[in-house]
């Protein structure tokens, strides 16, 4: 760790750098109208040739934007404002198109709906981010892209790591069924995130105007509110240098400013889980806008945060989740660490943690302390800092004592606007609506009913034809909540059940079902690369769902159920992974009892301690669903059953049945 750089510390009016003129403060006019604009705003190095090219022919176009936000004002009045009341603006309606399509305009310029594309403003993990100008009235946007292959692959690795509750950008309770997540679209990859974004309306948290599909081509996209002023500062995380860009007064007033913004999503039980300089833009009049909501989590009970998740980045990590196995740890705590690193960085223009590698940043977040500069003055910044970075959790300063902060409210002479009045405008909890909205987009509800009822048949007919018995009383329900989906809800009344309590049955059933395939579906594709590469003889790969092992099964080894033994198998699940929830744990509750007798479907004995349940995955011929698979005994689908129970569960039958589906909705 670097202790060798020593900022001066400097009274509440002066720069950090010690300067008398400010390069990048707040006051600092970036003027809208051209595209030099984009030039101040954003470090060189994210400005692309594509920029350069039409920042002069086009600078008309620029120019023609109109983004409200980019009047100027002084940070003075907006920080005084802050301290007051907030001008807090109307919730919009986040827009989804699916069907957008992008082409060249006539000035050369690649247009998505209204959205003219002028420039690459920056590069995300997903993609790059546009400036973009509305035709019809010139507002600016930052449109940010995404590639679906990089998604899925991502949401893929997801599964595994986190199952099938915990996917996708941006994250809902892992124990609520999620209906946000059957993936029949891909703007379904990016719901969570959009889900969060939708419910928040505060001055510090970016907005999102609408979100686009370009069905043909690997693209989607968010359309963000501008952050004229892009990042709050560019932060290096090896290098320790010193940057003094903010005054201490500035410094307070964007720290006050990210306070309002996280305790406003904390009371409306959302974790950010990504707080560093690098998501904090400002926009054209320097409010402070918390951005990339890709790793958030919305916690579903009242109150609890209580998460297993590691998500952020690891300079900015705090020391509870800087171990393996951390278990359950307080989001909220873990983003008030993040907003510690932060401030470090506003304040000293570096981390109080470096390191050359992940593996030991961590292990210096745990077990280092951090270097208060010898020339900090401030008393009260070092007792604030040192409470923020307290690598106890629950010693932890939290949001509602750092209202009171003597640094933070500069011994109470500037004091945030009340909690109640900056917590007041959102949408704190999911409502019905919410999810009849959030499943109309999907596909109809009933699309969605006919899904889960073509699954649910599937299941049994598989059941049946494995010789599985389902128990009775399960048989019942399943079958009337069948025939209750084929007639609709107004059918579901007639039956006396109650049409939520069905629709949510039929979300919760397909949420997990789609889940599942797109697990062994994600399982499957890397067995197949890997033994693509190895040249194995023809075959197929197949996948056991309980242990999370995926094996080749040679084509002429398919129907032979002595001939199981696995080989170059590819462990693809965590013990976290195998906990989770199953298909037959929520529709059925079948048992290796009730399967057909052990000596037809019992496979070689096999070098993991739980014999392997194969089920064939698409497989060619002999096994395909087709009509002769429809009667054959579950030896001839080669259902090689260990003791598992979700045997024949996702075998071909069911997944053509799905991929049917798929196809035909
Ligand atoms: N709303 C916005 N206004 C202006 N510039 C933006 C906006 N959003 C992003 N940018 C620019 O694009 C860059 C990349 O942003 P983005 O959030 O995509 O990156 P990221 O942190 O890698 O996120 P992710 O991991 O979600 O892709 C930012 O650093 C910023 O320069």
């Amino acid at each position: 760790m670097d202790n060798t750089t020593t900022p001066t510390i400097l009274q509440d009016d002066q720069p950090l750098d010690g300067s008398t003129t400010t390069t990048l403060s707040f006051e600092t006019g970036i003027h809208p109208g051209s595209a030099s604009t984009m030039m101040d705003a954003y470090p060189t190095s994210v400005l692309t040739d594509t920029l350069s090219s039409f920042s002069s022919t086009h600078s008309s176009l620029l120019g023609g934007c109109n983004n409200n936000n980019t009047t100027l004002s002084s940070m003075a009045s907006s920080s005084a404002s802050r301290r007051s009341s907030m001008q807090f603006s109307k919730q919009v309606e986040v827009k989804e198109t699916r069907d957008a399509s992008i082409t060249e305009n006539a000035d050369g310029f690649l247009q998505l709906k209204q959205y003219i594309l002028k420039g690459e403003i920056g590069k995300g993990a997903f993609g790059k981010v546009h400036f973009a100008v509305d035709e019809n009235t010139g507002v600016g946007y930052a449109v940010k892209e995404f590639s679906k292959a990089k998604l899925r692959k991502k949401d893929k690795a997801n599964l595994f790591k986190l199952g099938p509750r915990g996917r996708g950008r941006g994250r809902r309770a892992p124990e609520a069924p999620n209906p946000l997540s059957t993936e029949s679209s891909p703007l379904d990859l990016i719901r969570g995130e959009v889900a969060i974004l939708k419910k928040l309306n505060h001055p510090n948290i970016v907005k999102l105007f609408e979100v686009l599909d370009v069905a043909e081509g690997d693209s989607m996209y968010m359309v963000f509110e501008w952050c004229e002023k892009g990042v709050l500062m560019p932060v290096s995380l090896t290098e320790t240098y010193d940057r003094s860009l903010f005054k201490n007064s500035e410094c307070r007033d964007v720290f006050q400013q990210i306070i309002l913004g996280i305790e406003y999503l904390h009371v409306h039980d959302i974790v950010h889980r990504d707080i560093k300089p690098d998501n904090l833009l400002r926009s054209g009049d320097g409010i402070v806008k918390i951005v990339d909501f890709g790793v958030s989590e919305m916690f579903d009970k009242k109150g609890n945060d209580m998460t297993r998740k590691s998500a952020g980045s690891p300079a900015f990590m705090a020391p509870e989740l800087c171990q393996l196995h951390h278990g359950e740890v307080s989001g909220r705590a873990t983003d008030v660490w993040s907003m510690g690193v932060t401030l470090y960085c506003l304040r000293y223009g570096r981390l109080p943690y470096v390191s050359e590698s992940i593996l030991e940043i961590h292990r210096v977040i745990r077990e280092e302390n951090f270097i208060v500069p010898e020339t900090e003055m401030d008393s009260r910044f070092v007792t604030l800092i040192k409470r923020l970075l307290e690598k106890n959790p629950t010693e932890r300063i939290t949001i509602e004592q750092l209202r009171d902060d003597p640094w933070v409210t500069n011994d109470g002479k500037e004091q945030l606007i009340g909690k109640e009045e900056n917590t007041k405008d959102a949408v704190a909890e999911l409502t019905e609506q919410d999810l009849r909205d959030a499943i109309q987009n999907v596909g109809s509800l009933a699309t969605i009913i006919k899904a889960v009822t073509r699954f649910k048949r599937g299941i049994k007919n598989h059941a049946s034809r494995a010789s599985v018995t389902l128990p009775s009383e399960t048989v019942v329900s399943e079958k009337e909540r069948t025939q209750d989906a084929d007639e609709g809800l107004v059918s579901n009344t007639q039956t006396g059940v109650e049409p939520e309590n069905s629709t949510e049955k039929a979300k919760e059933l397909l949420a997990s079902s789609m889940d599942r395939v797109a697990l062994v579906d994600s399982k499957l594709e890397d067995a197949k690369d890997q033994h693509q590469e190895k040249a194995e003889p023809e075959g197929y790969p197949v996948c056991d769902i309980e242990t999370g092992m995926c094996y080749w099964m040679p084509a002429d080894k398919a129907n032979s159920t002595s001939e199981s033994e696995p080989k170059g198998e590819a462990k693809v699940a965590s013990d976290e992974r195998r906990k989770e929830d199953t298909i037959a744990s929520e529709t059925t509750t079948t048992t290796a009892s009730t399967l057909a007798p052990a000596s037809s479907l019992a496979p070689a004995s096999t070098s993991h301690p739980s014999s392997p349940s194969i089920s064939p995955r698409l497989k060619p011929s002999s096994t395909a669903h087709n009509s002769s698979s429809e009667s054959t005994s579950s030896e001839q689908l080669n259902l090689t059953p260990g003791p598992s129970r979700l045997v024949g569960k996702l075998s071909p039958g069911v997944l053509a049945m799905f991929e049917n589906s798929e196809k035909s909705d």
